[in-house]
């Protein structure tokens, strides 16, 4: 049965009344109803109290004083159809010959042949319902405090974990992102006029991560009260995995595990699994070091792997894609640019979009762009080399040190994402990720090294023509520039060796006397007036 397509003829706001009765008449239909908590406004009752006698009372749904909103969902759920969707752990791009697979239930992260997994969902079952279903379902659910729907990841729990209790699910509201029109910037740097940046670091803990984080951390909150070996949650971390992760055990009640490579990630990051209660080791190596030792020690102890191989991550990265598309209202942009380092997140937003093709909300998927620091750049010597052949390398030192891996966990799931979508790699120079960021900033932005690394793939894809000027096209902003206030000062105070600092904007020291701030101001004014 498909859902009736009559809904594509009518704004969602009128078709409230239509959907209500649906719900009711179809059991199974009836766990996505709208909470109750809809403004009701009737014409005909005055408020008593208003000082215009001809205001039109608001009367509210509002749930009881002791109620919270878990329990709310709680007591609206019960009674209900049980939920008809599902999904399942099977290998990474299996044949369709395979038979192995997973329950969600199970701890495992790797297939039999020790290749990487992927959550597969019962797609039969999410076609049942038709594009225009889904997308009224998930713009019914922006921007309110519904629990779980009110969090960007959870607004599309069938697509995400469809079985799991909400009761279970631990979310911080994550996602809901804005999706800034970069207007200046792409006026003034590219001739773009429909540029923008999506900023996933305007989050819970300043990174992308949170998506994922939700996901799993809420799977391992059902596990343990299945009573499942899980003492606690661990990973290697460049500094915002191990943020997120803290906040949301943090959240639970759940011991966290962070393995840091010493010196290489930001005090900012730093301090967040510090404050959360982590247990924090910082480990004389670097990053593709502490994935080897985290992956050896969650093979051995009841510790749960929260990094990215876990395909529970790309279930929440997956619905930035998604939400996309809905801010654009269901239009697909030409391309989306993301800063690749375990690569996990590429292959998040391919997922995402690919779902939305094949279960009809849009008619086709953007060309994604991966771009890498040059100083740790696996994907793109891979790419270069027509995918002939993959070789880890040694990440060097990068000012986007998130993303200073050099072995990749993900590279198969991002291959398939790139050669599915048509895409492109692009690498970037310290001064030209740098230069990107400073120029981004100029324009009103404050952006991490790691969206200057995908800035600076727009920049090289524009100046080649390769992405043209009337392109919509998308860039991933992966974390908070306040996580990296450090690069920002180094550059402004043009303290990098070997580096220009071209868009460097230093402070001007001055005397404490009018004199003097007078003589400054002028000469800036000066240099400003129009020539
Ligand atoms: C800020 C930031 N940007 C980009 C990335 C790259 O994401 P992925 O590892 O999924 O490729 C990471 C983490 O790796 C990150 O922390
Ligand atoms: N940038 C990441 C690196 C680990 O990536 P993951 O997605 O596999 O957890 C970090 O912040 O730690």
């Amino acid at each position: 049965m498909a859902a009736s397509s009559s809904l594509l003829h009518s704004s969602f706001a009128s078709s409230l009344s239509y959907k209500r009765k649906r719900f009711h008449q179809n059991p199974k239909l009836a766990t996505f109803r709208r909470s109750p908590t809809i403004i009701s406004c009737t014409s005909s009752t005055l408020d008593p109290s208003s000082s215009s006698n001809n205001t039109p009372a608001v009367t509210k749904h509002r749930r009881p004083a002791d109620e919270n909103i878990r329990d709310e969902a709680r007591r609206q759920r019960s009674g209900l159809a049980a939920n008809t969707f599902s999904a399942k752990y099977v290998p990474f791009n299996a044949g369709p010959d395979s038979r192995e697979w997973y329950s969600l239930d199970e701890i495992v992260y790797r297939s039999r042949s020790g290749g990487l997994l992927d959550v597969q969902h019962d797609m039969e079952a999410l076609k049942k319902f038709d594009g225009v279903y889904w997308r009224d379902l998930f713009d019914s659910r922006v921007g309110k405090t519904t629990w779980p729907y009110g969090s960007g990841v959870w607004s599309k729990k069938e697509w995400v974990l469809p079985e799991i209790d909400p009761d279970d699910i631990v979310s911080a509201f994550e996602g809901n992102s804005n999706l800034f029109w970069a207007e200046r910037f792409g006026k003034q740097f590219l001739g773009m006029n429909d540029l923008w940046v999506k900023h996933c670091g305007i989050s819970h803990t300043g990174s992308f991560k949170d998506l994922g984080m939700t996901v799993l951390v809420s799977q391992v909150n059902r596990l343990r009260k299945m009573k499942r070996p899980v003492v606690g949650v661990g990973c290697a971390s460049t500094g915002d995995t191990s943020a997120a992760l803290s906040a949301y055990c943090a959240s639970a009640g759940i011991p966290s595990i962070v393995f840091l490579p010493a010196n290489k990630i930001s005090i900012a990051q730093l301090v967040q699994p510090i404050a959360n209660g982590a247990f924090v080791l910082s480990i004389d190596t670097d990053f593709d070091g502490c994935m080897k030792l985290i992956r050896e020690v969650t093979a051995e102890l009841p510790i749960y792997l929260a990094n990215s191989l876990n395909s529970l991550r790309i279930e929440g990265q997956k619905t930035a894609a998604i939400e996309i598309l809905q801010q654009f209202d269901w239009e697909v942009p030409h391309w989306v640019i993301v800063p690749g380092g375990n690569l996990g997140n590429i292959y998040a937003f391919y997922k995402g979009f690919k779902m939305c093709y094949e279960l009809g909300l849009v008619d086709r998927i953007p060309r994604l762009v991966c771009a890498q620091a040059a100083n740790a750049n696996p994907l793109y010597l891979y790419y270069k080399s027509g995918w002939e052949e993959f070789k880890p390398v040694k990440a060097n030192s990068t000012f986007a040190s998130a993303i200073q891996i050099g072995d990749p966990v993900s590279i198969d799931r991002a291959v398939y994402a790139l050669k599915n979508s048509n895409g492109i790699v692009e690498e970037a120079t310290e001064e030209e990720l740098m230069d990107a960021m400073a120029q981004a900033d100029s324009t009103g932005m404050f952006i991490c090294p790691h969206t200057g690394v995908a800035l600076t793939a727009l920049i090289k894809l524009r100046n080649s023509g390769v992405i043209g000027p009337m392109d919509r096209t998308v860039v991933v902003s992966t974390a908070h520039g306040l996580k990296f206030t450090q690069s920002k000062v180094d550059y402004h105070s043009k303290a990098i060796p070997d580096m220009a600092c071209r868009f460097a904007n230093p402070p001007v020291q001055v005397k404490a006397d009018f004199g003097a701030v007078m003589d400054v101001l002028k000469k800036y004014l000066g240099d400003k007036a129009p020539k």
